[in-house]
Parts: C-alpha cells; sequence; structure tokens
C-alpha cells in the first residue's frame, strides 16, 4: 500500500464534530479539507466514521529481544497499526535488557524496518532493572534512537536515591522517568489486590499502599526537584487522590511535572474476575475493586489522569496457562484499547471523541515530547491519523488478534468502536482489519 502520493478520505468527521468532510493526503501531509474534487490514487469512504489523530502508546511490550516466541516488533507492530496506533513505546525488560544504545538502537531500527508504526524505545532506568546501578542514560539519549523515555517497568526503581538521581538526570537530559509504583517489601509474593476477594480465594494481597506510597514519595522528589515524572498503569483511587495533590502544587505550568497513564484493563475489569482462577486475569498492578476502577474512569475524564497506554504484555501458553501462582502478569492490549475506551468512557457520556483524541494521541505525545504525532487536524499536519467506525461492535477472539500471544481478557466479548484504517504520514498502515504497507 506504500508509494501512494495522493489519497483522499471521503466522508470522515474529525473528532466526531459537524458534518462529514473529505480529507485529501498528499506526500503525507493534509492537504485540502473540505469537500475534495481531485481524484486520488486511493479512495477510503468513511460513511461519517470519526477521523482522530492516530494514537500514541507510550507503555507497550514487544518482548523482541529474547522472546520472540510471544511477540517480535513486527507483530506488535502489526497489532499497533490495527488498534489504530501510530507510535508506540517499547518497555525495556527484554532479554537483555535495553539499558544501553547498542539495544535500543536495535529496537528503533526494526521498527522502522517493519514501518507501521513509529517503535520508539523505552531505555531502562538502571542497569539490567536491577535498581542498583543508573544506566548510562545520556548514551541512550544521544543515540539514533533518541531516548526520551526512561522506564525499570516490570521493576520499581524503589531505592530512593537512586529514583532521586534518575530524576536529576532526567532534567538534564530533558527526558522524562516512567515509575512501575511497587514498593517491593510490601509485595513479597503478591498475587492479587489485598482485600476480601483474594483473602477468600487465599491469595497473597498486593495492598494498594505499595503503588500509593511510591507515587507520593516519588511526586515529592520530582516536586522539589523540578523534574518530570511520569506515573505507569495507575490502578487505585488513593493514587488518584495522591496525583491531584500532586498536580494541584505543581508551581510550573500545570501538568509539567507529573503526568500519569491509565490502562483499559484497570478502567473495565475489577477483582471479582478472580473467582474463576483464570490466571488472562492476571496482570500487575493487579485488578482492584469496582470503586477503584469508577474512580479511574472519573480522573481520566477529569485529567488528574493524562492519558491511557495499554501496557500490552504478551505471554506465551505455557505461561499464563498454568496456576494462578506459576503464571505471569500482563495482558494483550493493543487492538482492544481502542474499543474498553469507547465502553467505559464515551458511551457512559465521560469523553467525547475530543476526549478521545486527548488522552489516546495528544497527551501521550505531549509527555513524550513526539513533535509530529498528536497533531491537530489541519490542513498542513502529518497525515498520522485514525478512523474509527463509532457504531460497530465486534466480539475479541484471541486467535485472531495479529500478536504470537493470545493472552487477552477480552475473550468472546462484544465490544463497540472499531478502527477502519490507520495512517502514518499518508502511508495506509492498516485498513478493513487487515495490517501492511
Ligand atoms: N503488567 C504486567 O503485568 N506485566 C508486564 C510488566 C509490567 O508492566 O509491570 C510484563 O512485562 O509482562
Ligand atoms: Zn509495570
Ligand atoms: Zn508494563
Amino acid at each position: 500500500m506504500t508509494g501512494t502520493s495522493q489519497l483522499v478520505l471521503r466522508g470522515v468527521r474529525p473528532y466526531g464534530e459537524g458534518d462529514p468532510v473529505d480529507v485529501l493526503v498528499r506526500d503525507g501531509v493534509i492537504a485540502e479539507l473540505g469537500t475534495v474534487d481531485t481524484g486520488a490514487d486511493t479512495t477510503i469512504d468513511g460513511n461519517g466514521a470519526v477521523l482522530l489523530p492516530g494514537f500514541v502508546d507510550l507503555h507497550t511490550h514487544l518482548r523482541e529481544p529474547g522472546r520472540e516466541d510471544t511477540e517480535t516488533i513486527e507483530s506488535g507492530s502489526r497489532a499497533a497499526a490495527l488498534g489504530g496506533y501510530t507510535a508506540v513505546f517499547a518497555m525495556a525488560n527484554t532479554t537483555p535488557v535495553a539499558d544501553n544504545a547498542l539495544v535500543t538502537d536495535h529496537v528503533w531500527r526494526r521498527g522502522q524496518e517493519a514501518g507501521l508504526v513509529d517503535v520508539h524505545p523505552v531505555g531502562a532506568v538502571t542497569v539490567g532493572l536491577d535498581g542498583e546501578k543508573l544506566a548510562e542514560l545520556g548514551g541512550m539519549a544521544a543515540s539514533a534512537a533518541g531516548v526520551r523515555v526512561f522506564s525499570d517497568d516490570g521493576h520499581c526503581v524503589a531505592d530512593p536515591l537512586i529514583m532521586r538521581r534518575a530524576l536529576e538526570y532526567a532534567t538534564a537530559l530533558d527526558v522524562v522517568i516512567a515509575q512501575h509504583a511497587e514498593e517491593p517489601r510490601l509485595t513479597v509474593g503478591a498475587q492479587a489486590h489485598e482485600g476480601p476477594t483474594a483473602a477468600r480465594l487465599g491469595l497473597a494481597g498486593w495492598p494498594a499502599f505499595a503503588e500509593e506510597s511510591i507515587v507520593a514519595r516519588d511526586c515529592l522528589m520530582a516536586g522539589q526537584l523540578g523534574a518530570r515524572l511520569h506515573v505507569c498503569h495507575v490502578s487505585t483511587a488513593g493514587t488518584v487522590d495522591v496525583l491531584r495533590w500532586a498536580k494541584a502544587r505543581d508551581t510550573t505550568a500545570p501538568g509539567t511535572q507529573v503526568s500519569a497513564e491509565v490502562t483499559p484493563h484497570h478502567l473495565l475489569l475489577d477483582d471479582s474476575r478472580l473467582e474463576t482462577f483464570d490466571p488472562v486475569n492476571k496482570v500487575n498492578p493487579p485488578l482492584r475493586t469496582a470503586s477503584d476502577a469508577e474512580a479511574l474512569r472519573a480522573a481520566l475524564a477529569e485529567g488528574v489522569l493524562d492519558c491511557v497506554a495499554t501496557d500490552h504484555a504478551p505471554h506465551a501458553v505455557q505461561d499464563k496457562d498454568c496456576e494462578w501462582a506459576a503464571a505471569r502478569p500482563g495482558m494483550c492490549g493493543l487492538q482492544t484499547a481502542l474499543s474498553v475506551v469507547v465502553q467505559t468512557m464515551v458511551r457512559p457520556g465521560l469523553l467525547d471523541w475530543r476526549g478521545v483524541a486527548r488522552v489516546m494521541s495528544e497527551r501521550p505525545a505531549e509527555i513524550a515530547g513526539l513533535p509530529d504525532q498528536g497533531r491537530p487536524i489541519a490542513v498542513g499536519e502529518p497525515a498520522t491519523l485514525t478512523l474509527v467506525d463509532p457504531d460497530a461492535e465486534w466480539t475479541v477472539r484471541g486467535a485472531e488478534l495479529a500478536s504470537i500471544a493470545h493472552n487477552t481478557p477480552y475473550e468472546g466479548m462484544v465490544l463497540p468502536g472499531r478502527v477502519l484504517a490507520t495512517l502514518l504520514r499518508g502511508n495506509v498502515t492498516a485498513r478493513e482489519g487487515r495490517a501492511g504497507r
């Protein structure tokens, strides 16, 4: 599908607003918006579908290098394009760990070769994710990949002095530290959200305050150091309270010091799903209570939570289809994220399509400092776009997803909202359920 110099989207509604218009794309850029009489090499009929800026995922696990049996940069890129994404941030917990420029440049280059989505490597904060020695953040930031986000995700940067140093380096380099907030001393052997459900099922608890205490500590440090902190996969109502407080006391431009993401699964699911003991529901941080999920939805609508990030975490059958305690935490999310957002936020009236553009595209692009993503839909802007049928419903089938692993907690669920097409700088990267160029 590549090589198209001129393409028309017919009858689409930017941000779901107003009457349908046509969009002429020439050489990767939006050339006309309105009624387009020009012919084109490719025409996509929108039939009134919603046009949004391409989605940006700040948190995805692509598993290459090391676990290509579960996901590769190529297969994950297909899943991303099909999910409406035009940029993803690939977490550093690979084998080898992405804690140096050799690995991050490799990930970047493989992403460019696949060419379906911009794959931005996340650099590790500490060598080997061991939490003890800072990685060479400057080397990764200055390399071809130009790493802008650093995280030990999968692990918490628990040592406060290491975290302090990381925040200081991040300020000097103008990059962001994304923290997986989990006080490890409070989650030894933890299997599920600490509460009545875990107690009844006999699963060791992962208390809410193991997350909240780290978020509070890190917000205090970021505030006093003037550093930028991004909080990964917020899962509790208490963390929302801490973030609301931290954002209110930010004396620089609001929202510059601390930002936060929420996953689709923490918006939709809760720990009542654990009754079946199906490890497909095992994830880190764990599914919390229904009232936590409600607080997360309200906070996303309010802006206390900045964006949605998938934490797409593919795992092999043998690592998921086993007894609960032995199963790896994590769930696939790239192809279902938009639908879960439509289900939990758009249908109940918590977000309109402008709001979806904000939480799925504009804010994540801002947080990571991507200049050409999350842009307005306007003449002269890059044609990096996602076309969504808001009324379509579909049944999730793990086996039909583009990821190599199939661990989805939404198996058999009927979800609303479907990605019709994804464009990356004018190239059609997904269309009618097929990814490619
Ligand atoms: N979320 C998860 O449950 N798992 C992630 C690691 C992480 O995001 O902490 C993974 O790499 O599988
Ligand atoms: Zn994590
Ligand atoms: Zn993760």
